[in-house]
């Protein structure tokens, strides 16, 4: 990679690597409180290939709702339009798990990337797929060229002990007539996809195609259109951090999706994909200083797509 990146994000690491950390890790789920805080790591893939990273950038972390956007790319692939008829793409302003606006809208979640969409979007493959579980992992491990990508059943379990409010949400979106399947054959492949584990490495890389219009860098397939690919880049950007997708467009600048595990992955259209993982969340959880570290990289090297 070249230097003037190379120096961007090591500069940017150091930098936000000295502060103190305001955040807090995510205890709701019981596993993922054994996790060191003291964790931090970056890589950045452009789409030529080349690629660096910092800090813990090797280490596997619990990449949670940032699997959203896979499942919303494998879901749009096969239905297309049809998908927002049952999700609208419209910021919540809410945390990612409230009830709130589920009664207004009458079982219509706001985006997929709340609790309740990326629900209805499991719901949506169970019923499209033979085996949900086994194919979205196939699909992701094309996608990504790892083919030993997994789920985490250690974490899978740990969150179907503690999960009442995605049972609720569930349950709630079934009375609406918003889930087919059976409600704990969604949650399971839920807390699932929520617990696949990737480094920051395998994050940065997985996500160039929405960088590159759709396309894998390595072997030029199409995952998706290119079309898709500026919906669900919209998406990231407008919903990608729940109440505080409008401080992350601010700030950095670039389409983005947050998890409660502390990951965040951030594109730079026709440039590059960037993972970034601390697992201390700021009140609206999303990762407090994988936030700082993203606009400090923005900033410093004067390019977002504003
Ligand atoms: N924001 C997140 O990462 C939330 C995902 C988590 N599995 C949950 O449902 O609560």
């Amino acid at each position: 990679m070249d230097s003037t990146y190379k120096n961007i994000l090591i500069k940017a690491y150091k930098n936000i690597n000295s502060f103190k950390d305001e955040g807090q890790l995510a205890t709701y789920i019981p596993e993922l409180a054994n996790v060191d805080p003291s964790m931090f790591g970056v890589h950045m893939t452009k789409i030529d290939g080349s690629n660096f990273g910092a800090g813990d950038y090797l280490e596997k972390f619990s990449i949670q709702s940032i699997a959203k956007v896979l499942t919303l790319t494998l879901a749009y692939k096969i239905i297309g339009e049809d998908l927002w008829k049952r999700i609208d793409v419209e910021p919540s302003g809410t945390k990612f798990d409230s009830l709130l606006l589920l009664e207004t809208y009458k079982g219509i979640p706001r985006n997929p990337f709340v609790n309740s969409g990326a629900i209805v979007i499991c719901d949506i493959l169970i019923s499209l797929l033979d085996n949900a579980k086994e194919e979205f992992l196939d699909f992701i491990r094309d996608i990504s060229d790892l083919p030993d990508l997994t789920y985490s059943d250690k974490i899978a379990d740990s969150e179907k002990k503690t999960g009442y409010k995605n049972v609720a949400l569930c349950n709630f979106l079934k009375s609406f007539g918003n889930i087919k399947n059976e409600p704990d054959d969604v949650l399971d492949f839920y807390f699932d996809i929520c617990s696949l584990e990737m480094t920051c490495q395998q994050l940065s890389q997985t996500f160039t195609f929405l960088a590159n219009k759709g396309v894998k860098i390595s072997d030029g397939k199409k995952v998706i259109s290119k079309n898709k690919t500026k919906r669900i880049n919209a998406l990231m950007l407008t919903c990608g951090f729940y109440d505080e997708s409008g401080e992350f467009a601010f700030r950095v600048g670039l389409p983005g999706k947050s998890g409660v595990g502390g990951g965040i992955v951030a594109l730079y259209p026709d440039n590059y994909s960037i993972a970034v993982w601390s697992p201390q969340l700021n009140k609206h959880g999303n990762s407090y200083k994988g936030m700082e570290l993203l606009e400090n990289v923005t900033t410093h090297s004067e390019l977002s797509i504003f």
